[in-house]
Order: structure tokens, then C-alpha cells, then sequence
């Protein structure tokens, strides 16, 4: 089999690919076109090389599954807002393994940096050493080298222990303005670190040092810049895809912008990307370019494809600086942000949610598409008028509804729900709660099983289920549903071949149910009462479609409904 890519010693300045390599190359993001070393590439051809790839060393066969690993080369800052301590934040948030070699200690602060300790050069060959070869590193991320040594330490041992994907951050300044690499290593980064990259990521400033201090003021100069920097790529002659580096010149400092734009120049498509998001205007951006670098080698380490890894640390970057934008840490000019947003959104998900409360089930309305469409009414309009009519609860029963449509309609249905303070539940479709961050669902006997619904949707949310016998209602209980749906109560057009169980069936359910009961099926204003004179502890309300929605006026009718409820529901207490 011929060698997938060769080190052609003849011919010293010029590499070999075979066709294979080249397709196996060209089809992928630049992340994963791995380099080899000079002398070791041909010996095990394409397999190598998708071995290399990680697509097939997910698994060791023994089933223990090998984790997106990225090693972070940096500098402490005991702030904690940038360097080494920001990258372990990033990738932890963005699901990857992040090890760590410090290059140099800083001290410093939200005031600026007070001191910088170099790391000697041969202890960060022996920390390089250490991780590069035992741990199974995808992708290295540099940050802070502080010296050309540094730099020849770092490529020597890249050469030694070739990794997928380097993502270099030529941090040379902090946002301070202090110092933190000696003008001299930007020939290191330029001569040797580049030529090995697959992205690197100056901002504004580290764009024009880079290219001898080119004024860079425009959106024109970062395309040009971007160019520029792409032509210092890869001229080693022990590197075999000399097309791989993609340059991102970020615009964060782009005085006249309103958005906050990164222009990505792709150096196998020789193309380029305009990035554009929302600048959120906050103190908070300390440590922004390396968690954009680390975030970019955790999504690379993931396979993302480069476009793909680079929009998506865009994204986090924005979502972290907007959720933190008001976080007061320090009291200098530029505090931290928060990399755990997601993590504290999860947390006030679960503890924050919309306890779910019985007495919400005792004015239930169901909304029907058809129902809405013969009233000429938008969803919207339906459920705010259900609701100021008194409604307490809202499900979303939409049978044929495209999901987009469905998930449009939920969101806008959610804010209406959210800012009445009424809890809202999707029929039977858990994707759609889950994309429109629903109070709950309500699913029956055929549907997504109420375990697996727990699961997806987790502690916080409201799960009901339909029970027509005791059985299935001892087995909601189990399953920890949080009320059942008993019904039909009485004949309906709403649903087609459902059993009528009568009010002595109904009776039978609620009694055997050790959670919270609605009914359904048939009820509206000349019956409502007669279920609630039941008098059952645990029947704590009726759920209704057509009684509301199939009526001239939803408003009218939830009133005139919820005065039967309350009156009796009190009478009978
Ligand atoms: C509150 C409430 N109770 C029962 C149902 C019926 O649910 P299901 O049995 O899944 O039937 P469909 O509504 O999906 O046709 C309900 N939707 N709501
Ligand atoms: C969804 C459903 N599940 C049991 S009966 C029913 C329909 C209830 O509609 P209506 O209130 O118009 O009788
Ligand atoms: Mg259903």
C-alpha cells in the first residue's frame, strides 16, 4: 500500500502526499489533518492516519472512552480571569479535558499585571514532556510564551509528539497593556510556531506587531491582515500540509463597530468568513482571547470542523460576556467573566422552575389548532384570553403542526405564560418543550414513557400523564409523573374513540391515585360542577378544549367556568 504521506528526503523544501492522504485531508477540516513525523509517516498508511484522526480511538476495546483532550501551554493569572485558569474554565464548560503547561506565573488582578515569573525553559520541556506522552493530547493551545526559548522548547517537542491540531494565541500584550512576552519571540512565533499551526488568533493589536506594525483600523485591514498573517504559515520542511493554517483576526477592539466582528480567512479554501455578533458592552472581557483560543481547540478536539469550532467559540464567548456583564469581581477596569453560564442557567432551571403547584390544574385549557383556525384566532391570542379569563394551566396539543411551526408558536406562547406567571406544557412532543424550555409536558399511555421523559427534561419540569384505571395510575405514581389526566369523563368530539368512563370511573381513578387528578374528556359549563361536587381530595380541577376554544368569546367562557370551580371547590372544602 503506498504511504499515505511521505517525508521526501530528496528533495528537502518540498513534501510529498500521496493522492490518498490528500483526499483523506481535503475532505476534512483543517483539525484534522494531522501531521507526521519526518521518517515515521509511511509505516502504517491511511489506517495511521484515521487512526490519528481519533476516529477510531474513541473506544480502547476494553469499552473506557477516550475524552476530547486539550493541552493548554500558558501562563498563570492569579486573577483568574485569563491564561491557564480561563482555558480550564473554557474547555470544562465545552465538555473537553484540558491539561496544563505553565510557561510563566503572573500575578495579576482586574488593575493589570504586578509581576510576571517566568517558568525556567528546560521545566517546561519536562511538563511538556510529562503530558505529551502519556496522556493522549488532540489539540495544543498555546497562550503566553514569554520567550523565544520557550517557543524552540514547545516546537521541539510538538515535533516529538505530534498532536491533531495546534491553535496558537499570540497573546504578546495583556489587555492592560503590560507586557508579557519579550519582543523577540515575535520572529520565534513567526519562524517556528506558525508554520506549525492550524489557526492562529491575533487580536487588532497582535496582528499589526505581527506584520511589523501595520496600522490595522477597518474591517478592509483585518481582511488584509488576515491574508498577510496566512502567507507566515507553514514553510517548515517537516510539515506535510502546507495549506492548513486559517487565521482569525478579531475586531473586539474595533473602535467604529457596533457588532463585534472576527474575520476568518480559511487557508484550505482560501476563503473567507465574515463572524459578526451582538459587542456586549460590559467591563467584564478579561481572558476573552484565550477562552476564544481554547474554546476553539476544545471544539476542534470534539471534530468540529474549523468554521464550526471557531463559530461556536464565538458564541460562547458572547453568551459568557452577556450573561456576565454585570458581575462586579474587582476593582480594577477589567473584571472576569463567567465561563459556567450554562451551567448556572441548568442550576436555576432546576431550582428556580415553576414548582408545580396542584391547585394550577383547576382551570386546565388545551388549546386546538382547528378550533383557533374556525375562530379566525391566533394560538397567542387564544391562550392570553384563556388566561385572563382565569385559566391556571396551558397545554399545547398540536397534532399535525410542523415542528418549526410548533416550536415558534411555544415560544411565543411561553413568554405570554411566563409573564402571567401560568405554567404551560406541551402535548406529547418533549423535543418541542425542550427547545421552547416549557413548564412540562403531558404525554398518555403510547407516548414517551414518563421515565424517559424525567430523564430528558430533568427534576424541574412538569410531567403529566392520562390514566384511565387504577393501575396505570399506581404506575405514574412510580414513574414520578406530578398529576394524571382521567378521562374521557364524558363523550367528546375532541378526541376521536376515546372511552367514556363516566363519573364513577372517574371516582374509581382518583381514588386509587396517590397524585393529583384533572379530568378531561367532554366538560364544560353545563358539567364542571358536577365533577367538582365529587368532592374528592385529590380531583383538583377539569381540563377543557372545546367548552373554551370552540366558543365565541375564550375570555367569557374561562370566567364563567372558573366562578363554577371556585364556588364549589370552596363549598366543598
Ligand atoms: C390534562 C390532559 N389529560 C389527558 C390528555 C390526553 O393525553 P393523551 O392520552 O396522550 O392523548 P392526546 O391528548 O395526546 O391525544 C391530555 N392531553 N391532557
Ligand atoms: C385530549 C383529550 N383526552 C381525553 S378527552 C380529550 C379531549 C377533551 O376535549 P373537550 O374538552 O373538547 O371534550
Ligand atoms: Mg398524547
Amino acid at each position: 500500500m503506498a504511504p499515505a504521506a511521505f517525508y521526501s528526503p530528496s528533495s528537502p523544501t518540498r513534501l510529498g502526499v500521496s493522492s490518498e492522504a490528500r483526499e483523506l485531508c481535503s475532505s476534512r477540516a483543517p483539525a484534522t489533518c494531522w501531521r507526521l513525523k519526518p521518517g515515521s509517516a509511511g509505516a502504517g498508511g491511511l489506517r495511521a492516519l484515521a487512526a490519528a484522526t481519533g476516529e477510531m480511538a474513541q473506544n480502547d476495546g476494553l469499552g473506557r472512552r477516550k475524552v476530547p483532550h486539550v493541552l493548554t501551554v500558558a501562563g498563570s493569572d492569579s486573577g483568574a480571569g485569563a491564561g491557564i485558569q480561563a482555558d480550564l474554565k473554557a474547555c470544562g464548560a465545552l465538555g473537553a479535558y484540558c491539561s496544563t503547561v505553565i510557561t510563566a506565573v503572573t500575578a495579576q488582578n482586574t488593575v493589570g499585571v504586578q509581576g510576571v515569573h517566568p517558568v525556567p525553559e528546560d521545566f517546561v520541556a519536562e511538563q511538556l514532556r510529562s503530558v505529551l506522552s502519556d496522556m493522549g493530547v488532540d489539540v495544543v493551545k498555546t497562550g503566553m510564551l514569554p520567550s523565544d526559548g520557550v517557543i524552540k522548547v514547545l516546537c521541539g517537542k510538538l515535533q516529538e509528539f505530534p498532536v491533531r491540531a495546534i491553535v496558537v494565541d499570540p497573546v504578546m500584550v495583556s489587555t492592560s497593556g503590560d507586557v508579557l512576552a519579550a519582543p523577540s519571540t515575535i520572529n520565534g512565533l513567526r519562524d517556528q510556531l506558525f508554520p506549525m499551526a492550524d489557526i492562529v488568533t491575533p487580536n487588532l493589536k497582535e496582528a499589526s506587531t505581527i506584520l511589523g506594525g501595520l496600522r490595522l483600523e477597518t474591517i478592509a485591514d483585518m481582511y488584509s491582515a488576515a491574508r498577510s498573517i496566512h502567507k507566515l504559515g507553514p514553510r517548515s520542511v517537516f510539515y506535510f500540509f502546507p495549506f492548513c493554517i486559517n487565521v482569525l483576526v478579531k475586531g473586539g477592539h474595533l473602535s467604529d463597530s457596533s457588532d463585534a466582528v472576527d474575520i476568518l480567512f480559511d487557508g484550505i479554501g482560501e476563503q473567507f468568513h465574515e463572524l459578526r455578533g451582538p459587542r456586549v458592552k460590559t467591563r467584564n472581557t478579561h481572558g476573552t482571547g484565550c477562552t476564544l483560543a481554547s474554546c476553539i481547540a476544545a471544539e476542534l478536539a470534539k471534530g468540529s470542523s474549523m468554521l464550526q469550532a471557531v463559530q461556536a467559540a464565538k458564541d460562547f464567548v458572547e453568551n459568557a460576556l452577556f450573561h456576565s456583564k454585570d458581575v462586579l469581581i474587582g476593582s480594577g477596569p477589567q473584571g472576569p467573566f463567567d465561563h459556567f453560564v450554562k451551567i448556572k442557567d441548568h442550576i436555576r432551571s432546576v431550582t428556580e422552575k415553576q414548582q408545580f403547584r396542584s391547585d394550577d390544574l383547576l382551570l386546565y385549557a388545551i388549546t386546538d389548532p382547528r378550533m383557533n383556525k374556525r375562530w379566525g384566532r391566533s394560538i397567542t391570542d387564544a391562550v392570553k384570553s384563556a388566561i385572563e379569563g382565569g385559566a391556571t394551566m396551558i397545554q399545547l396539543r398540536e397534532k399535525d403542526a410542523e415542528t418549526r411551526d410548533f416550536i415558534e408558536a411555544a415560544t411565543a406562547c411561553m413568554e405570554i405564560c411566563r409573564s402571567y406567571g401560568v405554567p404551560l406544557l406541551i402535548n406529547d412532543r418533549v423535543d418541542v418543550a425542550l427547545a421552547c424550555d416549557a413548564d412540562g409536558v403531558h404525554v398518555g399511555q403510547s407516548d414517551m414513557p414518563v421515565p424517559v421523559v424525567r430523564s430528558v427534561l430533568g427534576p424541574g419540569k412538569i410531567i403529566g400523564v392520562s390514566c384511565k384505571t387504577p393501575a396505570q395510575a399506581e404506575q405514574a405514581f412510580i414513574d414520578g409523573a406530578d398529576y394524571i389526566g382521567c378521562g374521557g369523563v364524558f363523550p367528546t368530539n375532541t378526541k376521536a374513540n376515546n372511552p367514556v368512563l363516566g363519573l364513577e370511573g372517574l371516582k374509581t381513578v382518583c381514588l386509587a391515585s396517590k397524585l393529583p387528578v384533572v379530568a378531561i374528556g367532554g366538560i364544560g359549563a353545563g358539567n364542571a360542577s358536577s365533577i367538582m361536587q365529587l368532592g374528592i381530595p385529590n380531583l383538583k380541577g377539569v381540563a377543557v378544549v372545546s367548552a373554551l376554544f370552540d366558543r365565541e368569546s375564550i375570555l367569557n367562557e374561562a370566567q364563567s367556568l372558573k366562578s363554577q370551580l371556585t364556588s364549589v371547590s370552596s363549598y366543598a372544602m
